[in-house]
């Protein structure tokens, strides 16, 4: 039967997520109370500048105290699409203290801190669901949560960032520039608020301690994740790949070790073979595998960024939270029991593409592969080309630890007749 009394929400932050998800919530409003079993109303929307003009946006609904809003009292849900650590993790506390339940896009924020706001949410009898905080619409946090729950899972591996898979694959099939590229992104609203959180991969970082941390039933912050962005990535890798029959893609990559005792996190670029499903993942599209045990090999696969796709997740969150509301229940909390370990990058095991430049003469391959060879690193292919006393020497490498691969460079530096290290590239899914 449906309840008469509304549910109120209160949105804080009405940019790109936020005017989709004001305007899903009011053209959709008669199907989200049959679903919910209760109208739901958006009692307040906080924005920075309220000149703005918000098409849709009831006037009489803005704001600009969203910590006076959050404080009502009457507020069920508190919806927080404003992005970054503060206010957003104040108000996020302060709404659990008054008695709301909270929907978040903010990985930035979950990675950093998602410990102390579980805590704060149960301290509450409160929910905090955030689906929209990584790979946008793709159903993935609450699968982890809930779907998985009984499964073990040993690794999640995907394309987490919209906004740099989308320059990449612009660069790659139509030639853009990467300045160009990264302007359309943003023009689309698929980039952040300062798009070097995409580029240098904190984003995905987020999105990979969050992944982590559910996945593995442990806590991991983005400080734990390893990092490489996109900046680094040049023509010449790129090219280097299409040689090699790869695509190069940024990569987000949890795995629990072999022991099960410990786990890792990484974002970095990797080469993967054009065969591979990411390889033809295009413009701003996440997917995600994830591997468990009993279940197998699972893919995910969707929009990951953008106003309506990402709208999509908050308002399945919103819908899940008021429907708690009403059953007097919370959903999953934080799970966190096995306490596992983060190790280093050097603990990580996979493939590696190193180009060299390097003096043409004789017995430098062989020099080049004892260096290899010394420091355990095994070599799968190597290809010389070169004219006028230079060559240039790219190297496959077969699976061989990180560290024993960065004492592998840091040797092969040392070498006179190694001119320089052009690039070194992860090869994953193989
Ligand atoms: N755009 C996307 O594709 C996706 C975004 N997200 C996340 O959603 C959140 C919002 O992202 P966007 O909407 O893209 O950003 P945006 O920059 O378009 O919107 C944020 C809005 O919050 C407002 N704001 C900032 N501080 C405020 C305050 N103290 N009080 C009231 N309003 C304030 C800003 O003026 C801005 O209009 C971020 O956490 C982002 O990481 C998550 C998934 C995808
Ligand atoms: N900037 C992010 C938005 C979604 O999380 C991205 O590009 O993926
Ligand atoms: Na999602």
């Amino acid at each position: 039967m449906m309840r008469t009394r509304p549910l109120k929400v209160a949105l804080l932050g009405c940019g790109v997520v936020g005017s989709e998800v004001t305007r899903i919530m009011t053209t959709h409003a008669d199907d989200l109370a049959a679903r919910i079993g209760a109208p739901v109303e958006l009692a307040g929307i906080a924005v920075r500048r309220p000149d703005r003009v918000r098409e849709g946006v009831p006037a009489e609904l803005v704001t600009t105290d969203a910590t006076a809003l959050v404080k009502r009292g009457d507020i069920d849900v508190v919806i927080e699409v404003i992005g970054g650590i503060e206010p957003a993790r104040t108000l996020i506390t302060t709404a659990f203290e008054h008695g709301a339940s909270v929907v978040s896009a903010n990985k930035a924020l979950v990675a950093a801190d998602g410990a102390a706001l579980h805590a704060a949410a149960e301290a509450n009898d409160a929910d905090l669901y955030y689906e929209a905080a990584v790979a946008g619409a793709i159903p993935l946090v609450r699968p982890l949560r809930e779907s998985l729950a009984g499964d073990t899972v040993n690794r999640v591996l995907g394309i987490v960032n919209g906004t740099t898979n989308f320059i990449l694959d612009k660069m790659d099939s139509t030639g853009a520039g990467y300045s160009e590229a990264l302007d359309e992104a943003t023009a689309l609203g698929y980039a952040e608020a300062d798009p070097t959180a995409d580029v240098e991969g904190f984003d995905a970082a987020a999105k990979a301690a969050i992944l982590a941390g559910i996945a593995f039933h442990t806590r991991v912050t983005i400080d734990d994740v390893h990092r490489e962005g996109l900046t680094e990535v040049t023509a010449a890798d790129i090219a280097s790949a299409k040689r090699m029959g790869c695509t190069v893609k940024l990569l987000a990559i949890c795995e629990r070790a072999a022991d099960g005792a410990s786990v890792t996190a990484r974002v970095h670029p990797a080469m993967i073979p054009l065969t591979h499903p990411l390889a033809s993942v295009r413009e701003a599209y996440n997917a995600v595998f994830v591997e468990a045990e009993a279940a197998g090999q699972l893919m995910f696969y969707g929009p990951g960024a953008g106003g309506a796709p990402t709208a999509s997740a908050v308002l399945g969150d919103l819908v899940a939270v008021c429907r708690n509301k009403l059953a007097g229940a919370t959903g999953p909390g934080e799970s966190a029991y096995t306490r596992l370990p983060v190790s280093p990058m050097g603990a990580v095991v996979t493939r590696y593409h190193i180009s060299l430049d390097v003096a043409d003469k004789p017995g430098v391959l062989a020099q080049v592969a004892t260096i290899f060879a010394e420091h355990g690193v095994s070599i799968d292919t190597v290809r010389q080309s070169g004219k006028d006393g230079e060559a240039s020497l790219v190297i496959v490498t077969h699976r061989a630890a990180d560290a024993a691969l960065s004492s592998t460079v840091g040797a092969l530096r040392e070498l006179d007749t190694v001119r320089g290290v052009a690039s070194i590239m992860r090869v994953e899914g193989e």
